[in-house]
């Protein structure tokens, strides 16, 4: 029997078990085995070099966004639209077979968009391009779900379904459990507050089916099984995720409102270029980029050339900056100035760990450059304003 026909089985007498206190623990074994199963699928086929053949697109700019949703919802009539870069669009299903990039300017930083076939129910199990595409949306910083406003609402949960299969989790953060596992000493299970979806039986017997034997657990919060098998697999990936419902010009205005209404929902029309600059605000929100100006001393900081940082690629500390503009910086850094939200007060001083704000101003001091005198720079404290950009050519910074 294949893995996926193991998977239809275990999901069949899920569906015919009652869920109640005494078969818990049963259906918490149940979904340990599929979990089990679906990772299993995912390792990619003898002699292949990876799930995402024939799809490979070389990274570029300082994100990079998935278009996923199912055949003729209108992906590539907007990636079209947003990057100038032609996809093929038609009325016909799977017009798009590969992987198109293109690349949007926003907010002075380069942002690599890809167009990707549409993807249908059971692509998870190798529907389609279905394992392709998901392999590129997890390559991806974050997902656009693009669905078509007429159609069945239903769409959106199968598409989840479709991703979480795969192990994507689509806004949400990672569940708040400790889990270690040991070479000896038996397991050891705790917790901070009282539980009400797993109690130590259960977690013995779902590590019991990952034949692990020695472990330290300890849930932070109210987590589920599904949340513990998470934790034990390792290989979730946490992803912000936004729904595009396209072709609002084909509904009601009353069905518009009830879309838009919805959390992390966008409703546009690229017919109607409809609500577009709103989608491209919210994805660059969504991306959590940090812009870093560079001050040279006794000079103003070039406002149109960031550099870019992320907490998620790379991190956004002073030494994430320092490494970004030269590997060799770091040593030779004493201590930064700091301009923008991030400082308490204009400039402060700020060590290597000192976390950085979108549009924050930089000046690097480094060691050798006190002993050609400090000329007292520091004294010279300006009161700016929060936002630097707001007044940026208005008053120059001193030092
Ligand atoms: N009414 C309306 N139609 C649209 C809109 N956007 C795209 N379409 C149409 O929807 C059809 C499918 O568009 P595509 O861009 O090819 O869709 P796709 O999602 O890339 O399709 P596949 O590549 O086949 O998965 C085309 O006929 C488009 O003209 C819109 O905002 N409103
Ligand atoms: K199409
Ligand atoms: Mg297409």
């Amino acid at each position: 029997m294949g893995i996926i026909e193991k998977i239809k089985e275990i999901e069949a007498e899920m569906a015919r078990t009652q869920k109640n206190k005494a078969t818990e623990y049963h259906l918490g074994q149940l979904k340990a085995k599929i979990a089990k199963l679906r990772t299993q699928l995912l390792e990619p086929p003898k002699g292949s070099s990876g799930a995402g053949d024939g799809f490979e697109v070389t990274k570029y700019g300082h994100g990079r966004v998935a278009l996923i949703g199912f055949p003729s919802v209108g992906k590539s009539t907007l990636l079209t639209m947003l990057t100038g870069t032609h996809s093929e669009a038609a009325s016909y299903e799977f017009t798009t077979l590969t992987c198109i990039p293109g690349i949007i300017h926003y907010n002075d930083t380069k942002i690599q968009l890809l167009d990707l076939p549409g993807i249908i129910e059971g692509a998870s199990e190798g529907k389609g391009r279905g394992r392709q595409v998901i392999a590129v949306s997890k390559s991806s910083d974050i997902v656009l779900m693009v669905l078509d406003a007429s159609k069945s609402e239903g769409h959106r949960q199968i598409l989840t379904r479709e991703l979480e299969a795969v192990g994507l989790r689509l806004n949400k953060r990672p569940p708040q459990i400790y889990f270690k596992k040991k070479k000896t000493g038996g397991i050891s299970f705790n917790s901070t507050l009282p539980l009400t979806h797993v109690d130590e039986k259960l977690c013995y017997q779902i590590l019991h089916e990952y034949k692990i034997h020695n472990a330290e657990v300890l849930f932070r919060e109210d987590a589920t099984v599904d949340d513990l098998i998470d934790v034990i697999e390792g290989n979730r990936k946490y992803m912000k995720c936004i729904y595009v419902y396209n072709k609002i010009d084909v509904i009601g205005i009353d069905d518009v409102d009830k879309l838009a209404r919805q959390p992390n929902s966008i409703v546009i029309s690229c017919n109607l270029k409809l609500n577009l600059d709103r989608l491209l605000a919210k994805m660059w929100e969504a991306m959590g980029l940090v812009r870093v100006y560079t001050k040279p001393q006794g000079q103003q900081p070039d406002f149109t050339d960031p550099v870019v940082l992320s907490a998620d690629r790379g991190g956004c500390t002073v030494e994430d900056f320092c490494n970004n503009i030269h590997r060799s910086l770091v040593k030779d850094v004493k201590y930064v100035l700091v301009w923008g939200t991030s400082a308490r007060h204009y400039p402060q001083h700020c060590g290597l760990g000192h976390v950085l704000q979108d549009e924050d101003v930089v000046q690097i001091v480094k060691k050798k450059e006190k002993e050609d005198g400090g000329r007292g720079r520091f004294k010279s404290h300006s009161t700016a304003p929060a936002r630097i950009s707001d007044r940026e050519k208005k008053a120059p910074l001193k030092t």
